[in-house]
């Protein structure tokens, strides 16, 4: 088994509306190892969203500690997860959040403006296969295509962690595949530990290891012996 990246234990995440209280997490122990894949999956509201953005440093746990390497995030200050995400989280969501009015190039470009050791913005659209297509702007793109620019930005920093939010959730299958093909090759090409939200129960097919939620909680860890290609993946 691999080296540990993250490490969270009895994580929960409680939202107090005033009459009720969500456990959107329950007590969550978890492992994901250097340099996985890994697909969380779970009916909606089973609280895979809530950890992803914890794992990123977008959101607090209410209990609970996380660690990143030797590095706790769960005692870090606003700034110090600024910083945490700025040099080691790429994210990708489901709905691109491209800035309209800037071209493939210039929409990497603003995360490569503010990195410590970027990438070039045109080989990060280079190694998503949009070469030919730095000058385009989003609206001149398909889905899949301006996903593939949401993944370059999200690369172009290097990051030791990449975290998709059902990044092919607005996709058709043939898009969708081009997308998590363009997934598995960053992981396999820098080793980037990979963290994918999804509804589509059949891309667990593709990743090292699948964890599944139920009701805030993981019911289930499942590591992969058998990977398949996304090329495969039956929609
Ligand atoms: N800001 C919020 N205020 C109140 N409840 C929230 C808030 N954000 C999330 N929740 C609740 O927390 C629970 C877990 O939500 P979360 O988005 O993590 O689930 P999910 O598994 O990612 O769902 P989906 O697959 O639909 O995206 C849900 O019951 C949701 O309604």
């Amino acid at each position: 088994m691999g080296e540990v990246i993250f490490r969270t234990e009895g994580i929960t995440k409680v939202y107090d509306t005033g009459e009720v209280k969500v456990y959107a997490l329950a007590g969550v122990d978890l492992e994901l190892y250097k340099g996985e894949l890994t697909v969380l999956l779970g009916p909606s509201g089973s609280g895979k969203s809530t950890l992803l953005n914890i794992l990123g440093g977008l959101d607090h746990a209410t209990e609970g500690r996380v660690w990143f390497g030797d590095t706790e995030l769960t005692n870090m200050s606003n700034r110090g997860l600024t910083r945490y995400r700025r040099d080691h989280v790429g994210f990708v969501f489901q709905f691109y959040n491209l800035v309209p009015s800037l071209t493939a190039r210039e929409n990497v470009q603003l995360v490569t403006d503010v990195s410590p050791d970027p990438m070039p913005a045109e080989e990060a659209l280079g190694l998503v296969g949009l070469g030919k297509r730095m000058d385009h702007f989003p609206s001149e793109m398909s889905g899949g295509e301006q996903q593939r620019v949401a993944i370059a930005r999200a690369i172009a920093k290097r990051p030791q962690i990449l975290l998709c939010d059902e990044p092919t959730g607005a996709l058709d299958s043939t898009t969708g595949v081009q997308v998590l093909e363009v997934l598995r090759d960053i992981n396999e090409r820098f080793g980037t530990t990979t963290v994918v939200i999804t509804h589509n129960a059949s891309i667990q097919r593709m990743a090292h290891r699948v964890i599944f939620f139920q009701d805030g909680k993981i019911s289930e860890v499942k590591v992969n012996d058998n990977r398949i290609a996304p090329s495969e993946i039956a929609w």
